[in-house]
């Protein structure tokens, strides 16, 4: 096979989430909650209609986030919610060690001592014809990674999660898997939050929910996750892969520049700093650390950038810093972007002549790219990235970026791949 085929099939699409369940104990059912001055609770292990209809009078309709505002829509979203104010679970996101499952299950395997947190947000109820349109969730600040929900057994049929990424479709049918569980259980399904997801109609019953937002912690964490069996990710098979690349003497004979399209969004603050790349590079999720991980061990050199488009579109400039763009469009971007920090590179394919422009001398400025998964679309850092999401845009922007991996000529690449 074209080692350049290898590698693209290499980057196998590992599911953006992971799903499991988890037993029901004495009291991990139990919710209180208020309204005002009235208070309840019930066990969502043995609820009766009784208890969740109480339940849904103390709720309020759920909204969502439409570009700024969080409007209520019941033909996009029809469920209740209460806020976490109002609500306290006796089930402990501690004690159930979710967070080392989610840490091997959805991140890279080999970093267990990554930091997360999970922070309680929505009790949600969905009761017969509720249902949440496809949505992604909004980015509640620059480190959060993902979303979590967990499902308790309260009889109903429907509202399966259908996630779609990158063209690709699953559904979680948490009801179905409950039904067929011998011991009582709640599931728990935790995603991507740049994934789309949609709840499909509830057609009888209740289905209650917590839902919490994930985020990356600095520090290191001092439980890593060593009773959970991590999912196997396809790293060795990208490994071997990129072997044989670099020893087949017809691959970048002259050495280059590899260029990966990330599979993931990553939330970036509006006029974030000048640094901001290198902390993404840190919380970089699935394939996308998978791929900096491998080139990294192959001691290759690799690099997150960022990509701006011109005005007029014509030009693609690969920059080493995000770039504080304000609101407006930026004309003569080369000019701007070639100076330090940003090292501005203008980049064309590999193969290709590079281009020209009327900047004078152009080659040391710009950088022939063999893409290996594409760049689809470009940095939209300046616009909200989030159109439909679960609450309306805060401060932060989903941007596009890839990873570039500088690889030698072949001639003193020989060496160095016998000794790895
Ligand atoms: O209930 C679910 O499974 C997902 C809910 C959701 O997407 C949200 O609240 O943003
Ligand atoms: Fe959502």
């Amino acid at each position: 096979m074209d080692p350049l085929d290898a590698l693209r099939n290499a980057i196998s699409s590992k599911p953006p989430y992971c799903t499991g369940t988890i037993p029901i104990t004495d009291d991990n059912g139990v919710v209180y909650y208020r309204k005002q001055e009235q208070a309840g609770w019930l066990d969502l292990s043995r609820a009766t209609e009784g208890d969740l209809e109480a339940l849904v009078q103390a709720c309020e309709p759920a909204t969502f986030g439409l570009e700024q505002r969080d409007v209520l829509d019941e033909s996009y979203r029809k469920a209740w919610k209460m806020d976490r104010t109002n609500f306290a679970p006796r089930f402990d996101i501690g004690e159930s060690h979710l967070v080392e499952r989610i840490r091997a299950q959805l991140l890279d395997a080999r970093d267990n001592t990554k930091g997360i947190k999970a922070e309680l947000y929505k009790l949600n109820v969905y009761g017969k014809d509720s249902f949440f349109k496809s949505h992604k969730d909004t980015p509640r600040s620059d480190t959060m990674f993902g979303s979590l929900v967990v499902v308790f057994p309260t009889p109903h049929e429907g509202g399966a999660l259908v996630l779609r990424h990158a063209g690709q479709e699953w559904t979680f049918d948490s009801a179905a898997v409950l039904r067929e569980k011998e011991q009582r259980s709640m599931a728990y399904i935790a995603f991507f939050s740049d994934v789309d997801h949609e709840v499909t109609v509830v057609t009888s019953g209740y289905r209650v929910t917590l839902t919490y937002n994930l985020f990356f912690e600095s520090g290191e964490s001092d439980h890593p996750a060593s009773d959970v069996v991590p999912v196997a990710f396809k790293d060795t098979v990208f490994q071997t892969a990129l072997t044989s690349a670099l020893e087949d003497p017809n691959f970048l004979p002259k050495g280059g520049c590899l260029g990966f399209g990330l599979s993931f969004k990553y939330p970036i603050k509006r006029g974030q700093s000048l640094t901001s790349l290198r902390k993404i590079s840190k919380m970089l999720k699935g394939n996308d650390s998978m791929i900096k991980h491998v080139c990294e061990q192959m001691k290759l050199p690799t690099t997150l950038n960022a990509i701006y488009q011109d005005k007029y579109r014509e030009t693609k400039i690969l920059v080493d810093e995000i770039m504080n763009m304000g609101d407006g469009e930026i004309e003569g971007l080369l000019d701007l972007l070639a100076e330090y920090p940003h090292n501005g590179r203008l980049i064309y394919d590999y193969g290709e002549e590079p281009p020209r422009t009327w900047h004078g001398p152009i080659e040391e400025r710009s950088i022939g790219i063999l893409w290996v998964t594409p760049l689809t679309t470009y940095s939209h850092f300046n616009s909200p990235y989030v159109h439909y999401g679960n609450e309306a845009s805060l401060g932060c922007a989903y941007g596009d970026l890839c990873l570039t991996v500088k690889v030698g000529p072949y001639e003193n690449r020989r060496g160095s791949i016998e000794s790895l």
